[in-house]
């Protein structure tokens, strides 16, 4: 008991979405094993979806992810639900406004009331707030409740950089107006120039959304948090990280799937029920499969699924598409793949609403990725050396395209005008696939690969990197505790 009252306690909280719950995971059994205790919160919504795509439990209610964290390894994770202020059955994504509002003045209630009430009654106590840099409401209930504050940034560094100086941005005329000034900002500190294209898709809003509210209030309240952890890797983006320390204590602890090895712990984290590739990739050539997926969020308009669709035909090459059956929003037709695509692509291609991406990925049978550019995406295909063909959508991704394609040259832009069209989508992908483009690529790639190898190593800069993290939380614990 004495030893346990001296032990860390975490809450971790991801926003709930698939590309941060993962991290978020990872990050909890790595605290863990440096002897954290964690207390892990999902939203009662996700956590519905995990249990109904991973499990057949009865009792949902009970269901508990990290079961097998804690049996097979001993890990003290705990694992808890708060409401997001909706009710189950509620359309979050059709009425994405709403829940978007909901999330940016309700869902900071239910936080404050459950962390209250875990407060009172738990042991170890209770002596950081691990969040979502996304969220508006953790300096609020860290203060409240006299928690380290710590801000989990699941995306680049460099994103992070571009949003913390918004108003850089808006004081030189660069964003928030309905014209936005187009040249080169050269003023981002640890940001040499980028160009408008290349920022964030919120940042290049000529008007205020309440995605935008939501993202600047979280950067408000990154600014008052006493560490900051990001799943990078400080070779591939010295500059913004050197720049942001400056600021505030910035470490750079990525790719967080791959530090400490923790790969192999199977923990529910899937939103949607895993198809099985396995069988259908055995048979095909080293390197001769192309994976298509968008990831959990981004939407697709119809024309531009139908134009893919044909380019994919096109290309001859042999192909999984991961399709979720929302990947067009706004689109009652069910029917959204040209009239006998399916007869037509045979053997050549699977189409899947969902799978285990780290497990295609990692087949030898894939030699090419067409991707959103999601940043998990983006270090699992480093990570495999697999060559990405990038097709960013939204948010951060048209910033992370600019990363693998001009500065680290491991993929290629898909469209080079705005609009996507068969014969270039075929051109593209043979590209990927074959030739000397597609020998370059593997080359660069396995030199960036290389470079996150490094960084996980005992001696690596994340590994260095997450262990003065933990010195530096503890020693801020015990300063707070006097
Ligand atoms: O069929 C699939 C598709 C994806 N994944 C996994 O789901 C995660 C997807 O993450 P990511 O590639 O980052 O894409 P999003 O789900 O779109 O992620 C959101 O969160 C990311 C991290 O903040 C951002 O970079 C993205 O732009 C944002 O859309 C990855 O770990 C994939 O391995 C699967 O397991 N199966």
């Amino acid at each position: 008991m004495e030893d346990n009252q001296e032990k860390p306690h975490a809450i971790l909280m991801p926003c709930p979405l698939q590309g941060h719950i993962i991290p978020f995971v990872h990050l909890a059994i790595n605290l863990a094993s440096k002897g954290f205790t964690i207390t892990f919160i999902n939203t009662e919504f996700t956590h519905y979806r995990i249990t109904k795509a991973t499990t057949s439990a009865n009792n949902q209610e009970y269901y508990d992810i990290f079961t097998e964290a804690r049996t097979q390894f001993g890990f003290d994770i705990r694992y808890r639900i708060v409401s997001d202020g909706f009710p189950l059955v509620f359309d979050r994504a059709v009425n994405r406004e709403q829940f978007l509002k909901g999330m940016l003045y309700i869902f900071s209630a239910h936080v404050d009331d459950l962390v209250g009430k875990l407060e009172q009654n738990t042991k170890p106590k209770i002596t950081c707030l691990l969040a979502d840099t996304f969220y508006v409401w953790p300096s609020m209930v860290a203060k409240k409740y006299n928690l380290v504050n710590i801000s989990f940034w699941t995306e680049p560094a460099l994103d992070f950089s571009l949003y913390y100086h918004w108003d850089l941005l808006k004081i030189n005329g660069h964003f928030g107006y309905y014209d936005n000034r187009e040249d080169t900002r050269k003023y981002i500190p640890g940001v040499e120039a980028i160009e408008p294209k290349d920022l964030p898709s919120y940042l290049q809003d000529t008007q205020t959304t309440t995605m935008n509210k939501m993202i600047y209030k979280g950067y408000e309240n990154v600014k008052e948090a006493d560490f900051i952890i990001c799943n990078t890797i400080q070779e591939l983006e010295p500059k913004p990280i050197s720049a942001l320390n400056e600021k505030q204590p910035f470490y750079s602890i990525g790719p967080i799937f791959l530090l400490n090895g923790f790969t192999n712990i199977s923990i529910p984290t899937s939103l949607w029920s895993e198809s099985d590739c396995t069988q259908w990739l055995q048979p095909k050539p080293h390197g001769s499969v192309l994976y298509v997926s968008f990831g959990s969020v981004a939407h697709c308009s119809k024309k531009d699924i139908i134009e893919i669709a044909h380019g994919l035909l096109l290309s001859k090459v042999s192909f999984i598409w991961v399709l979720r059956n929302d990947i067009v929003s706004s689109d009652d037709d069910d029917d959204i793949l040209p009239v006998g695509f399916e007869d037509e692509i045979r053997d050549k291609g699977l189409i899947v609403p969902w799978c285990c991406q780290i497990s295609v990925i990692s087949n030898p049978t894939v030699g090419g990725f067409l991707t959103h550019c999601g940043w998990n995406s983006v270090l699992e295909s480093i990570w495999y050396s697999v060559p990405m063909l990038c097709y960013p959508i939204f948010t951060d991704q048209i910033t992370n395209r600019k990363l693998v394609v001009d500065d680290w040259k491991v993929g290629l832009n898909f469209c080079d005008k705005k609009e996507i069209r068969r014969d270039e989508v075929s051109e593209k992908i043979n590209r990927l696939m074959s030739g000397k483009s597609a020998t370059d690529l593997r080359n660069n790639i396995k030199q960036v690969k290389k470079t996150l190898q490094d960084a996980v190593s005992t001696i690596g800069s994340s590994e260095r990197n997450f262990n003065k993290f933990i010195g530096d939380v503890k020693a801020k614990i015990s300063e707070a505790a006097k």
